[in-house]
C-alpha cells in the first residue's frame, strides 16, 4: 500500500513539538540565541524524545529548545507555515494543530500577536497547498491560572477564522479536571469546542472527569479507559473521539509497545478512534509513519483505514463545508 498517497487527517499535533530542526538553527542564528550545536543531526537528536523516557515529564523536557526560538511573530509564523507545508506534502487534507499561547510570551508578545501569527502561517500554507486547518489553544495544566481567561479572550477574536477549540495539556495528575471547570465553561460560552488530554499518563478516572465535568467532546489519548469501565462506557455512549498517538504513547510509556496499544480493540468495539502524530519532531514521526505502523501492526485493511478516516471527519472541529470536502477524498 502507498501510505504517502492516502488522504489523511491529523487532529492531534503540537506546533512546538513539530518544528523542523533546520528552522531551529536558522531562527536561533537570526535571533542571536545560543543553541547547543549548529549541526542539524545533533539538533534533531536533542529534540527527539528517546524510546527510553521514564514518563511523560521526561518527554515534555524536549520542548524547551524549540520554544526558545518561538518568541517572535516572524518565528512563530514561519514554524506554523512549515508544519502545514510538511503535512500537505504527505497528503494530510485536514490538520488541527495545537499550541500553548502561554509558552510564547518570554520576549513580551501578547496573546493576540501570538495567536495571530500561528493563524497567519497556517493561512499562507492553505493558500499554497491542498490542505485545510484549524488551531486549538492548549492551556498548560501546571501553569498559574491567572491568565487563562486572557488566552480565551484573545483567541475568541479568531474563532472559526483559524481557531476552533480549547485543550488542557502538560503533565497529567489524577483529579486535575475539577480545578478547570470555570475556565472550560468560560471557553464554551465564547464558542470554543473542547478536547482534553486525559488518560495518557493518568488514570481512566481523568477521562471520566474530562467528559462529565468538562464536557470534552474529544479526548487526547484516552488509553487508560481500558482499566476503568465507567470511563469506557461513557466514551462509548457519548461517542467521544479518542485522539490516539501511537508513537508518542510508546515514548511516554503510556503503552510498552505498539502491539499492546488498545486502539485496535477500541476500533473493533466501535469506539471512535482517530490516528494522529502528537509531535512530529519530538516523536520523530509523520502521519504517513503513524498510519503505516498502525495498519501493519494490526493488519488493517484499506476499508478499515477509510472507516477511521471517516471517524476523523466526524470528529473534526471543522465546518460542514470542509467536512464535505474531506469526504470527497474517500474512494
Ligand atoms: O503528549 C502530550 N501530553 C501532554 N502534553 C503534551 C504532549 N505533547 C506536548 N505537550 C505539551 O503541550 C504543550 C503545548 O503544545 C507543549 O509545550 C508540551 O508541554
Ligand atoms: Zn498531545
Amino acid at each position: 500500500m502507498n501510505y504517502s498517497s492516502l488522504p489523511k487527517i491529523d487532529l492531534h499535533c503540537h506546533l512546538d513539538g513539530s518544528v523542523r530542526p533546520q528552522t531551529i538553527i536558522d531562527l536561533a542564528n537570526q535571533q542571536n540565541i545560543s543553541i547547543p550545536s549548529q549541526d542539524i543531526n545533533e539538533i534533531r537528536s536533542l529534540m527527539i524524545a528517546p524510546e527510553t523516557c521514564q514518563n511523560l515529564e521526561e518527554y515534555l523536557m524536549r520542548f524547551d529548545l524549540p520554544l526558545s526560538v518561538m518568541q517572535t511573530q516572524a518565528g512563530i509564523e514561519r514554524i506554523s507555515f512549515e508544519l502545514f507545508e510538511d503535512a500537505a506534502k504527505e497528503n494530510v487534507k485536514y490538520f488541527e494543530v495545537r499550541f500553548g499561547p502561554q509558552l510564547h510570551q518570554l520576549q513580551g508578545l501578547n496573546f493576540d500577536q501570538i495567536i495571530g501569527s500561528v493563524v497567519k502561517g497556517m493561512q499562507r500554507a492553505e493558500a499554497m497547498y491542498d490542505i485545510k486547518g484549524n488551531y486549538i489553544l492548549s492551556i498548560l495544566r501546571t501553569f498559574p491560572k491567572d491568565n487563562i481567561r486572557d488566552v480565551i479572550d484573545a483567541g475568541a477574536a479568531y474563532l472559526n477564522k483559524g481557531v476552533v477549540a480549547f485543550d488542557l495539556a502538560g503533565a497529567e495528575l489524577p483529579g486535575f479536571c475539577s480545578e478547570f471547570i470555570p475556565y472550560v465553561e468560560y471557553a464554551v460560552e465564547k464558542g470554543y469546542r473542547i478536547t482534553i488530554h486525559a488518560g495518557e499518563q493518568g488514570v481512566g478516572q481523568n477521562v471520566f472527569d474530562a467528559v462529565s465535568m468538562l464536557n470534552a467532546e474529544r479526548v487526547g489519548h484516552g488509553i487508560h479507559i481500558t482499566g476503568h469501565q465507567a470511563a469506557y462506557d461513557l466514551v462509548k455512549q457519548l461517542n467521544i473521539g479518542l485522539e490516539t498517538c501511537p508513537s508518542s504513547n510508546i515514548q511516554t510509556k503510556a503503552v510498552d509497545k505498539l502491539s499492546e496499544h488498545p486502539l485496535k480493540a477500541f476500533y473493533e468495539d466501535a469506539l471512535p478512534i482517530t490516528i494522529n502524530t502528537d509531535n512530529r519532531t519530538v516523536s520523530n514521526t509523520t502521519m504517513t509513519d503513524e498510519v503505516r505502523k498502525v495498519m501493519e501492526e494490526f493488519n488493517l485493511s484499506r476499508e478499515d483505514y477509510f472507516n477511521i478516516y471517516k471517524i476523523s471527519v466526524e470528529q473534526a472541529f471543522a465546518s460542514d463545508e470542509v467536512k464535505q470536502h474531506l469526504m470527497s477524498f474517500i474512494d
